[in-house]
């Protein structure tokens, strides 16, 4: 069998004059034209100057034919026949639960984990469209029939994975600890996954005259940063409902700047999620938010990504902050794929981090995930964007714990505070989110659960840059009943050449002597 080559115009994938991809029957099989290192390609690849990426992608032959995915009732019995193209514009299923896509795995079992993995690595760091993006890369697992024109796309995704070695190493004692940055990205979290592959699909709905006028969603401020920015990118109406005074100025602004029709609606987000699934239901608005399970496809592939940072080794935990509770099942959904097509051996344990201020999902798992459900009023918490009780998706964050053996834990709001300061002090820069999974992974350190040597992925989810007032607060030890212990205030000081040399005598003096 000849190895698995990549030819110098074709780092996307192989094109037909020079594979033939087969279907495995007992390994994958590519036949491939050699290269050898004696003979250099003869010319450099360059598309026409009057092309475009999108022109470039047209011209590829599509190679993996046959591939599809369709909605069916989510967690439903091997017996139900329900099911509904993604072409449909359904969000429940006829008992009223929740939907989840479902793709044709004897399809993609056609092709064995070897083929995934070398497919997904070529296309890493490259511009080809769509692939380029940490989603699209992934095209055959999210939308597989999606024609490439419809796609909107920022090349999202493909997240540092952080290796946080001072704070692993001195507050935690791990050497293996790591954090993966899902909001350094387009909008600043990683709603721009999950946005990225729904308004793709809505752009396709409304190429196909589907009555689709705009889409909506609720939200605590990174689901409508994300919406309003693909939604302008293509040219798309959005509307969003956002609980008044109860997001960051930051949050506030992205969809103002992109042209969304917001509305500040005085209520929290339960409310809010209420109003838009009414609103949904009565207008040709297509509805955003997770519960939609097409968000979720693409919020997966960062589990996908993080196999792949590392060299398809599985970690042995990743702690995700949860509030709405779609991004936990997409993780869960993500390894459990890569498991099943054979690209890894097993998935990791999931912990779902929670503000205590806001914590069904903790009452529900310390009860043993026994009793029936209780949605509750979430308080106000640092942590904004989590400030969510009766999260739509608890059903498939419920399944996802069981399947991974997970855990719950919360964070308090002086822990998640403190939590966020520390990881700042060694070099990051993190929402108060991270702050509440960081809290977790300390606890569960303590504890002992996660030993020194595990391999521990916490997922970061928005950009610090959104959530600088609470930061300002933080640091001017200006947060009622709360101690603020690493509080570091600038000092003000006279524009005098001594006043100046006093204060710095005074620090240099106190570091030294913090060192003894
Ligand atoms: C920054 C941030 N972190 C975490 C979450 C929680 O994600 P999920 O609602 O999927 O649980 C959200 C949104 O809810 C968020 O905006
Ligand atoms: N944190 C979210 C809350 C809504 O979550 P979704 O994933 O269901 O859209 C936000 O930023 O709005």
């Amino acid at each position: 069998m000849a190895s698995l080559s990549f030819l110098h115009s074709a780092t996307y994938f192989p094109s037909h004059s020079q594979t033939s991809l087969k279907p495995h029957s007992s390994a994958v099989s590519f036949t491939v034209r050699c290269t050898t290192s004696s003979s250099p390609p003869s010319h450099k690849h360059r598309r026409s100057p009057d092309e475009n990426i999108r022109d470039e992608a047209r011209r590829r032959p599509h190679q993996l034919q046959n591939l599809s995915a369709r909605y069916v009732p989510f967690d439903a019995p091997p017996s139900s026949t329900e099911s509904y193209s993604l072409d449909e514009i359904v969000y429940r299923s006829q008992s009223g639960g929740l939907l989840d896509v479902q793709h044709d795995f004897a399809a993609l079992k056609r092709y064995d984990g070897e083929f995934w993995r070398k497919l997904f690595d070529s296309r890493v760091g490259k511009t080809n469209w769509p692939y380029g993006s940490g989603v699209w890369s992934k095209k055959e697992w999210v939308l597989p029939e999606i024609d490439d024109d419809d796609i909107v796309s920022a090349f999202e995704g493909n997240s540092n994975l952080f290796w946080a070695e001072r704070f692993g190493k001195q507050y935690l004692q791990m050497n293996d600890l790591w954090v993966k940055h899902c909001g350094i990205s387009h909008t600043g979290s990683f709603k721009d996954l999950g946005m990225t592959v729904l308004v793709s699909q809505v752009n396709r709905l409304r190429k196909m005259n589907k009555p689709v006028v705009g889409v909506g969603c609720a939200s605590t401020g990174d689901t409508s940063a994300a919406l309003s920015a693909y939604c302008a990118a293509a040219g798309i109406p959005s509307i969003v409902f956002l609980p008044a005074d109860k997001i960051s100025m930051a949050q506030l602004v992205q969809p103002i700047a992109n042209g969304a029709f917001v509305l500040s609606i005085d209520t929290d987000f339960d409310g809010c999620m209420h109003l838009i699934r009414e609103v949904t239901a009565e207008l040709p608005i297509y509805l955003a938010n997770s519960l939609n399970s097409l968000r979720l496809e693409g919020q997966k592939t960062a589990a996908i990504e993080i196999l792949q940072q590392f060299k398809w080794e599985v970690p042995d935990w990743v702690i995700v902050p949860g509030g709405n509770l779609g991004n936990i099942y997409a993780f869960y959904k993500g390894f459990h794929m890569c498991k099943e097509l054979g690209l890894v051996d097993r998935i990791p344990r999931l912990v779902c981090a929670q503000a205590a201020n806001a914590n069904p999902l903790y009452l529900h798992y310390k009860s043993g995930f026994n009793e029936d459900f209780n949605p509750l009023k979430a308080n106000t918490t640092f942590a904004s964007a989590i400030q969510i009780g009766d999260p739509v998706s608890i059903d498939r964050a419920v399944y996802a714990l069981k399947k991974s053996n997970g855990i719950v834990e919360e964070a308090t709001e002086e822990e998640l505070m403190d939590a966020t300061a520390l990881a700042d002090s060694t070099g990051m820069f993190i929402c108060p989110h991270t702050g509440v999974a960081l809290t977790a992974l300390m606890k569960l350190r303590k504890s002992g659960v996660i030993e020194a040597n595990d391999r521990t992925v916490v997922v970061s989810t928005a950009h610090g840059l959104k959530f600088t007032q609470s930061k300002i607060d933080y640091h001017s030890k200006n947060i009622k009943e709360m101690a603020c212990r690493l509080a570091n205030p600038p000092v003000k000081v006279k524009a005098k050449f001594g006043s100046v040399m006093d204060v710095l005598k005074e620090y240099l003096e106190n570091n030294e002597s913090k060192k003894c």
